[in-house]
């Protein structure tokens, strides 16, 4: 297919052609449901049970459900072993119910006593869903936040009742920020302790210290669980003391898995092409989940979706496409779990937000790119790039396991089968390969320092003292080798952000700017505000012309919100449509903008405005983003200040086409080069003004 799609959603997106109807995909599989003249099918089978296949749709005794899962079958001996064990490992199938029965097991053999049963999620949308559905199956008619309540950033639906709580590992660690022995909890379960975030792998040491110490110390024991699909028992039971380890016997529903038969380097257009396929043969209540990488591309391919489907020929029932990624709000999220309405079959394009824990009803088939964006930090060069790369395959099997969890489905690998072995069996722990600093000043904040901390993967030496470096940079410590926080280095570590966020939050009052830094730190904490359609990509430019601002991204986006909020309520929503707003991306960096300022009044920051002198705001980005600094070169060519990286200003960005001597940017994307985003003009008497050391230290001319 020659169509070609601008992944960075970039201007260039105008040369996306898509032929209205994409080729089909070819599969390698036997019996796939395919016209068989234009697709061969070879299927390879995954698990299969003896389990009666129920329709996706179909009403369901939610009580007879919860029989049915193979954990059910093995409940006695399963509290037999969580009562002996102080930590236990717990090895199940997707979809065998580990995540919404073992709690409710747990309780009501009332084993965490007067304490509460905590269960940690990698991801918001995982912790919210799972525990309406648990407090659903336990017929809790006050619903979430009585017994079953849930706690994520920004949001805590949890009372004095709750006993079960499900949160986010994020939300553990700050918790555990409070009260380092954990006390409010008597059961703590570490759920898809496979994905090893920064966060999961911090709560490994903090939740093992913690029991241990409320030991020692002879109070109420900790009781610990570790469980997955997919872990490395023996590493997992090494660390935490040799522990138990079982594994749940017990099918789900089969799951039939199909490869491409060749490769398919236009992952998003084979992924259509094989969602028209499915929607021309499979009944209209078989709904189908597509794994992609990030919002602007699943918004494209929604788009594209959206279109192709008004063809008179595309042959099958109506379609409602949701889209699911981490930025949205939650109850934006919880809109892809209601069901599409009689005859109508529903896509949801998610990231790998919805990769694990996730049940989403009616769920047949899955459609995996095989793709996904990671954050990778590179100490050599000191970025933090945004990357678009393959996935793991243990990633693979449980975008797989999405698929088949109340009946028999399918799902479709856009690659090979030589593709899928050679991706890595595992994935890499984030703590491997990200930036450290927030990690950092996080642990310090309870105490204890990065580089002699129990971590179950040690991260490289070198990245360590880069955030180390980072963080004495920044102000948060004096010293590099000490566990003491500066006093702003405690207030920064107040907040969830980023530590050069966080300093910039705290800088404003020094600009008389806090409310212009606030709305712009809550802007870039979530996904862009903007849409971008790909046939009305000029038009939407243009309509968004006035609000641009020649100093800059940071500027443009201020100027976007103010002028937000001066319009009235009940026009939001029109001026949003007309301008290319994403109305529920700018609504939640309200809401986070909230958060973020009550946590400046709890670190006493006074209220400020600098109204229209932009250089103010400006100056104060540059407290907590002075090594983000790129100057351009006689050949029109950008290099970073820091460690001499060749960059290029984002196509998106407003600022693309000019040649502004000295850039300050947010972040680096790399696909085909490195992109700066996020990106506003400076002077360069305010690096000898602002940050004097870091000039000094890093030998810049700071005068031409
Ligand atoms: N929201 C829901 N709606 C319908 N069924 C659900 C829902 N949540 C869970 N289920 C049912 O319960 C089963 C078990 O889900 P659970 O999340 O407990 O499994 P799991 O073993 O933790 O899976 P995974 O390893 O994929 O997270 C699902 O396969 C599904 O049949």
């Amino acid at each position: 297919m020659d169509s070609k799609y601008d992944l960075l959603g970039s201007k260039s997106v105008k040369k996306f052609h898509l032929s209205p109807k994409p080729k089909p995909i070819i599969f390698n599989s036997k019996n796939g449901p395919s016209s068989p003249k234009k697709i061969k099918f070879n299927n390879t089978k995954f698990e299969t049970n003896s389990l009666s296949v129920t329709n996706g749709k179909s009403k369901i005794d939610i009580q007879e459900q919860k029989k049915k899962l193979p954990v059910f079958q093995k409940r006695a001996q399963l509290l037999n072993l969580i009562q002996k064990h102080d930590t236990l490992i717990i090895l199940g199938e997707t979809g065998s119910g580990k995540t919404t029965q073992i709690p409710q097991f747990i309780h009501s053999a009332r084993l965490q006593n007067n304490g509460r049963i905590g269960i940690t999620q990698p991801r918001r949308v995982a912790a919210v869903s799972v525990a309406i559905r648990v407090a659903q199956e336990m017929g809790n008619t006050l619903g979430v936040g009585e017994i079953v309540g849930y706690t994520v950033r920004f949001e805590d639906v949890t009372s004095k009742r709750t006993k079960i709580k499900y949160l986010t590992d994020g939300m553990l660690l700050r918790e555990a920020i409070a009260d380092k022995l954990l006390m409010d909890y008597t059961v703590l379960i570490l759920d898809e302790a496979h994905e090893r975030t920064i966060h999961t792998d911090v709560l490994f040491g903090i939740v093992k210290d913690a029991q241990k110490n409320r030991k020692e110390k002879k109070l109420t024991p900790l009781k610990v669980l570790l469980m997955s699909a997919t872990m490395d028992v023996d590493h997992f039971s090494k660390y935490f003391n040799n522990c138990q380890a079982v594994y749940l016997e017990g099918r789900t529903y089969p799951v039939n898995v199909f490869y491409t038969k060749t490769t398919h380097e236009d992952y998003q257009t084979a992924c259509i092409a094989t969602f028209f396929k499915i929607h021309r043969e499979a009944p209209a209540n078989h709904d189908v989940l597509m794994f992609l990488t990030g919002q602007e591309e699943i918004e494209a391919v929604a788009h594209q979706i959206k279109i192709l489907a008004k063809d008179p020929d595309v042959e099958g029932p109506p379609i409602k496409v949701c889209t699911l990624y981490a930025s949205q709000p939650s109850t934006q999220q919880m809109t892809v779990f209601q069901p599409a309405g009689p005859n109508t079959r529903k896509l949801i394009i998610s990231t790998n937000v919805a990769e694990t824990s996730v049940t989403i009803s009616g769920i047949k088939y899955v459609i995996d790119s095989g793709m996904v964006k990671a954050r990778t930090f590179h100490p050599s060069t000191g970025l933090d790039l945004l990357k678009i790369q393959r996935t793991s395959q243990e990633q693979a099997w449980q975008r797989t396991g999405r698929a088949g969890r109340e009946a028999e489905g399918s799902c479709y690998r856009i690659y090979t089968k030589a593709q899928f072995e050679m991706m890595q069996k595992t994935t890499t722990p984030e703590i491997q390969r990200a930036n450290l600093a927030t990690v950092a000043i996080q642990l310090l904040a309870l105490g204890i320092h990065a580089m002699r901390f129990d971590f179950m993967d040690k991260p490289p030496k070198d990245a360590v003292r880069a955030a180390f470096e980072q963080l004495k940079r920044l102000e948060a410590i004096n010293d590099i080798d000490k566990s003491d926080l500066t006093p702003l280095g405690k207030n920064m570590a107040q907040f969830p952000l980023d530590p050069r966020f966080s300093k910039v939050l705290l800088s404003a009052q020094n600009y008389g700017c806090l409310e212009e830094a606030l709305t712009i730190v809550a802007l870039m904490s979530g996904e862009s505000i903007f849409l971008n359609p790909p046939s009305k990509r000029e038009q939407a430019q243009t309509s968004r012309q006035k609000y641009c601002s020649a100093l800059g991204d940071h500027i443009t986006l201020l100027n976007i919100y103010r002028e937000f909020n001066n319009i009235s309520q009940n026009n939001k929503r029109s001026w949003c449509r007309d301008n290319y707003i994403h109305m529920r991306n700018i609504l939640y960096a309200r809401e986070v903008r909230t958060q973020l300022a009550d946590v400046c009044r709890r670190c006493e920051i006074p209220v400020s405005s600098c109204g229209s002198n932009m250089d103010q705001v400006r100056k104060c980005l540059l407290t907590g983003l002075f090594t983000n600094i790129a100057e351009i070169h006689k050949d029109k060519q950008y290099i970073t200040l820091d460690k001499r990286q060749v960059v290029t200003i984002h196509p998106s960005s407003v600022l693309h086409g000019q040649l502004p001597p000295l850039l300050l940017f947010t972040e680096v994307v790399q696909t085909t080069k490195c992109y700066l985003r996020g990106i506003s003009t400076i002077e360069r008497e305010w690096l000898d003004e602002i940050v004097p050391n870091y000039i000094r230290s890093h030998n810049i001319r700071s005068k031409d």
